[in-house]
């Protein structure tokens, strides 16, 4: 037996290793069945080249929880070591990894995605004591390493004959969670359930598929079946063969949703489509993305995208990895060149983790972009579904913008769907104003805003419906890289001023005429909130129509929705235009009645009206609105 200092002049690793963020204590199982999959796929290698001549056999890990002696195990039927690896691997290439790991963890407070790279001595995490029982597949005595979480460890022989390695956790007094079953299958179904090597966690009883029940008939006729026969087999907690490794050409669609509903057991909801990721040059990475069916309550912090190291679980948290627009989506990456031992803002800066976030942008533009193509019509039913992903990816990468052009849609109030393009091809020849814009009109609620819509609709214009959040910046964006062209929407003011064209409408009332008429109107509305504003319109437009200046609407909604806006503007009060039509038959009764009682009525009434097309009158307003009505009928 040899005893001996791992490394005398760092006597306080242990602690530190110890302290080594509290509630990350766990990942020491994930470190330790890594080491076993590692040993596992080097001697799988070793047989390959013919370096190793052993049987692999159904090699597995094996995690085992022994209450009594308070010890959990992790045993791997891998390449095994010899004593002078254990003093080699173990005492120094181990410890030294540990050290520089706890070196750079100490500047990088909380920032290391994953914490990958602790490696065996993360044991130490939860363990008082640790042994290793290892037998090589070389032909050497086992080796049956210990320490007890000082710098000192024992070294000696083993009368161990199987090959594969063992650690033994003596848990510590203030971690015997670590000793519950409940606790293990938790982290083993966190970090491992697609590990590449099978691990077993206890046995199961199953149905023995080798016998089948008899059926017997009694003198009545009745059938009694005999019951199952159960056998007891190996409890493999994980699948190691998961979608995400297989090649697209060798599923069905089938597959894929099948892997959804395994990702995420509690998920009930079926996705609309996904994207199967590929690439190894000029880095690895596989996956799948699907695009969920967004719902206004849906939680988006469940069932994340989840990102893997060759298939071990490091993280759900994929922030600068996967751009921001896209991290709505569900689904898993797996790549071993995202540097996991670093920080997040080191990453967002490091070159491979770009190249990484560009692809997948591609990718899922290019998917979009067949989808289209393919079948336009299943496009378009799942388009409310998935547009706010499109315009927050057309607003936050220029390279997306691009792309979308050629599959982002424009629903009209009717439910016609154009792409850019078609919609300006659609709307220039009618929405074109003296001036050569070309004016754009939307509707952000179809019910809110009926007879704006209709108003333009009779002109024979298309009103769009864009009704998502941030449909504000959208507009803004396409405005900025299309000049001439312009957003308004229906109600932001009437519609011959949202498209000007040359033909003027005479005015029946004269200069002077709208000179009285204007006082008096503004006299009964509230002017720190109305403007009013006589206009000449057509005799069957309607007398008052309240309107919301399209820039400062679109400020507050930009600002509102986040950022944007001008500074400020958000908190301004509400804002509105009062447009009179002085060609109406009511305006000019306005105008002449005798009364200021008669007249104050008639305004009164013509204002309310104009509000309650708005959704602006409300209260007290409402209820006095609804008493005048009831006597002008009387
Ligand atoms: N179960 C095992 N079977 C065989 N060798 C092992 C086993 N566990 C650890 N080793 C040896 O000890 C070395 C150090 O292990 P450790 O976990 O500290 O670092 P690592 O696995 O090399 O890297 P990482 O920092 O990614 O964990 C391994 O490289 C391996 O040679």
């Amino acid at each position: 037996m040899s005893k001996g200092n791992i490394n005398v002049s760092v006597e306080n690793i242990f602690p530190l290793i110890k302290k080594f963020l509290y509630s990350d204590h766990e990942i020491f199982l994930r470190e330790l069945i890594s080491n076993g999959t590692d040993a596992t796929s080097k001697l799988k290698h070793l047989i390959a080249i013919g370096e190793a001549k052993v049987e692999l056999g159904d090699a597995k890990i094996e995690i085992s929880i022994d209450k009594d002696n308070k010890t959990l195990t992790i045993k791997d039927q891998g390449l095994g070591m010899t004593a002078d690896e254990v003093e080699k691997y173990i005492n120094q290439i181990a410890f030294s990894g540990a050290e520089e790991f706890l070196d750079k963890y100490k500047d990088n407070e909380a920032g290391i995605i994953g914490h990958f790279g602790l490696g065996f001595y993360s044991a130490f995490m939860v363990a008082k004591k640790v042994e290793i029982i290892t037998k090589s597949f070389k032909d050497e005595p086992a080796a049956h390493w210990t320490c007890d979480g000082s710098p000192e460890f024992t070294l000696e022989a083993h009368d161990k004959t199987d090959r594969g390695t063992e650690i033994i956790l003596h848990i510590a007094d203030d971690s015997t969670e670590f000793l519950e079953e409940s606790k293990i299958r938790e982290l083993l179904t966190k970090y491992n359930r697609f590990n590449q090597v099978p691990i077993k966690f206890g046995t199961k009883k199953i149905n023995d598929p080798d016998f089948t029940p008899t059926t017997t008939k009694d003198k009545d006729g009745k059938e009694t079946t005999e019951p199952h026969k159960q056998i007891e087999v190996d409890n493999i907690i994980n699948n190691t063969d998961p979608a995400w490794t297989k090649k697209p050409a060798d599923l069905e669609d089938e597959d894929y949703t099948n892997f959804y509903r395994e990702l995420y057991p509690m998920q009930f909801e079926e996705s609309l489509f996904h994207i199967h990721l590929n690439v190894d040059y000029p880095f690895n990475l596989t996956g799948i993305l699907f695009f969920p069916k967004l719902s206004p309550n849906m939680d988006m912090q469940k069932d994340k995208i989840q990102l893997y190291q060759n298939q071990v679980f490091v993280t759900d948290n994929v922030e600068g990895i996967v751009p921001d627009f896209l991290q709505m989506l569900k689904g898993v990456i797996d790549s071993p060149d995202i540097p996991l031992n670093v920080s997040r803002s080191y990453l967002q800066a490091d070159g491979a983790v770009k190249k990484i976030s560009g692809y997948i942008t591609k990718k899922v533009a290019d998917k979009l972009a067949s989808l289209f193509k393919n079948n336009r019509e299943d496009f378009e039913t799942k388009w409310n579904d998935i547009k706010v992903i499109i315009e927050y990816g057309m607003l936050s990468e220029d390279k997306f913008f691009d792309k979308a052009k050629s599959f982002a849609l424009y629903p009209t109030v009717d439910n016609s769907y154009f792409t850019f393009d078609e919609l300006l091809e659609k709307t220039k020849a009618a929405q074109t104003d003296k001036d050569g814009n070309q004016i754009i009109l939307y509707a952000a609620n179809k019910e809110a805003q009926h007879s704006y819509i209709q108003a333009a609709k009779t002109k024979g214009y298309e009103v769009l419906l864009l009704d998502s959040p941030i449909v504000g910046h959208l507009i803004q964006k396409l405005e900025g890289s299309n000049e001439k062209v312009k957003f308004a929407r229906v109600d932001a003011d009437h519609i011959d001023n949202l498209i000007k064209k040359d033909d003027t409408v005479i005015s029946k009332l004269t200069d002077e005429e709208k000179e009285t008429l204007k006082p008096i109107i503004e006299a009964a509305v509230p002017k720190e909130t109305y403007t009013v504003q006589l206009e000449a319109m057509d005799s069957s437009a309607s007398p008052f129509i309240i309107t919301v200046p399209e820039f400062m609407r679109r400020m507050k909604e930009m600002q509102a929705s986040g950022g944007g806006g001008m500074m400020g503007m958000g908190n301004f009060p509400d804002m509105y235009n009062l447009v009179v039509n002085t060609n109406h038959e009511l305006v000019g009764e306005i105008l002449n009645t005798k009364t200021a009682k008669k007249q104050e009525r008639l305004i009164k009434q013509a204002f309310d009206l104009a509000k309650l097309s708005q959704n602006l009158l409300h209260g007290e307003e409402l209820t006095n609105f609804i008493k005048r009505s009831y006597e002008l009928i009387k």
